[in-house]
């Protein structure tokens, strides 16, 4: 079949990428010449574990093509994807500018009944709304159908690939039938395709990423609760993770939740519950504690050192808001960074692959290392932001001899106690036991 994909970031570029793999042609659109350019010279734009290996295969089979120019990029397209940004406004609504530009874009350029596809996250009703955007200027028949998407950065092809479910927003038979063609090979494993109207589909998006979220900040408030009381959040993770009503995911404390997504569709929910009168009491909470627990340990750190961090050297491990991710968008790291340098300590970072990103934002005022041993030569002390499995199982014979003092602060909870105490490590994690070295 052939595809055409508009906005070729994160989730364009894993979209399209997948969708030739399984024998489709796709061309994916982007207004950003740079990015266009840097794809048709066979590069990938982001850094996505497996995306690389596919995006070279289908290039080759010339299933996979770029194009900054909509026209030429939609022709004789069955199925147009939008896999458009909806930034958060500045009342914290979904900005849907950037969709229903193109939908306004597409209207004229329709030569044949053609499948529109919401796969950006936004509100309820933005169906409708490019329905009536597309209709003021087309000539043809066309549908518009919610097909939010569910990916995960870090294992994206995987999700794209092997999903453990797709859901489908649309009442046209016509347009449902196109769907369960395209989606046929994904679904076979038995996950299902889940049919619904329009609106209960962009509601499904938001629903699900808040209630991951809500997980997660309900955790860390245990985890803050443990430290108060002696528990051990570790276990009391296990210990209600193994219920599986619970079950075991999205239940690791941390300094809170970060990434494109997440903060910003919590926001995005919340705002469309008040404009539909409704005061979502959950959501405003879940915010709150995120917005505490990202600097939660900046206190304990001062605390540490007497009150001040003025001339202190932190050794930063982790930037990305997720490990195998080299996205920064909202990483609980660079709230941690601006406190550390408004403090005035002296800022050693490391990520695997987030570095270039953040030398945008801090530029000079950090900097930056190509292992996290290099980077926590001299430090005061180790802050981790992010649990790359580098982290996991450094050398710590070789870390000792390299740091001033052996004093890990842990956003993450990388590393067991029993090692910790072992390796004579003052060690302060999220919701345990701190461990005096
Ligand atoms: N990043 C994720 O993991 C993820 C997962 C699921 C859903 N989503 C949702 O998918 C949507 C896209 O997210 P993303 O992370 O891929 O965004 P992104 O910012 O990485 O990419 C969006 C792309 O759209 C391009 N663009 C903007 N206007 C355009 C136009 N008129 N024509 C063509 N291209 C245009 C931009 O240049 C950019 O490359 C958002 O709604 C997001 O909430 C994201
Ligand atoms: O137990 C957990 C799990 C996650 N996180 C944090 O939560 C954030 C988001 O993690 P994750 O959900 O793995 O990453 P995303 O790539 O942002 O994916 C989410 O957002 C996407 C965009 O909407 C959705 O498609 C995915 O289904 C949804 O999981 C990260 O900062 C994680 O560190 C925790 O603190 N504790």
């Amino acid at each position: 079949m052939k595809i055409a994909v508009v906005g070729t970031g994160y989730v364009g570029l894993v979209t399209g990428t997948c969708f030739a793999e399984t024998g489709n042609t796709v061309t994916c659109i982007d207004i950003d010449q740079n990015k266009v350019n840097k794809l048709k010279s066979g590069k990938v734009t982001i850094y996505e574990p497996g995306l690389e290996q596919l995006f070279e295969r289908n290039i080759k089979q010339e299933r996979l093509s770029f194009t900054t120019k909509l026209s030429e990029g939609i022709k004789d397209a069955k199925v147009i994807f939008l896999a458009l940004p909806t930034p958060p406004g500045e009342d914290g609504a979904a900005d849907l500018k950037y969709v229903l530009k193109v939908a306004d874009d597409l209207g004229p350029l329709l030569e044949d009944y053609t499948v529109i596809v919401d796969e950006s996250t936004v509100p309820v009703g933005t169906a409708d709304k490019v329905r009536q955007r597309i209709a003021a200027k087309a000539k043809v028949e066309f549908d518009v159908v919610s097909n939010p998407e569910f990916l995960r950065e870090g294992v994206a092809v995987d999700d794209f690939m092997k999903p453990e479910r797709v859901v489908i927003g649309t009442t046209s038979t016509k347009a449902r039938k196109l769907m369960e063609t395209l989606y046929a090979p994904y679904v076979r494993q038995g996950n299902p395709l889940v049919f619904m109207d329009e609106r209960s589909a962009e509601l499904t998006k938001y629903a699900a990423n808040s209630f991951l979220a809500t997980k997660i900040s309900f955790m860390n408030e245990i985890a803050n609760l443990c430290e108060l009381v002696g528990a051990d959040v570790d276990a009391v993770r296990k210990g209600i993770g193994t219920d599986s009503r619970i079950g075991k995911r999205f239940l690791f404390p941390g300094i809170g939740y970060g990434g494109s997504c997440f903060p910003k569709d919590v926001q995005a929910l919340a705002k469309s519950a008040a404009d539909a009168q409704y005061e979502f009491k959950i959501l405003k909470a879940v915010m709150d504690v995120n917005t505490t627990q990202k600097t939660k340990l900046i206190d304990r750190i001062k605390k540490y050192f007497g009150g001040s961090l003025k001339g202190k050297t932190i050794a930063v491990w982790g930037l990305s808001f997720k490990p195998h991710t080299d996205d920064i968008r909202e990483a609980p790291a660079l709230y941690n960074i601006e406190e550390f340098l408004k403090e005035g300590a002296i800022v050693k970072a490391h990520d695997p692959e987030a570095m270039e990103n953040v030398k945008q934002l801090f530029d000079s005022k950090i900097s930056y290392f190509d292992s996290a041993y290099d980077a926590a030569e001299g430090a005061d002390a180790i802050f981790i932001a992010t649990e790359w499995p580098e982290f996991r199982t450094p050398d710590f014979e070789k870390l000792t001899s390299l740091v001033k003092a052996r004093v890990i602060f842990d956003g993450r909870n990388v590393y067991e106690l029993d090692v910790m105490k072992e390796q004579g490590f003052t060690y302060f994690s999220i919701g345990r036991e701190v461990v005096n070295g």
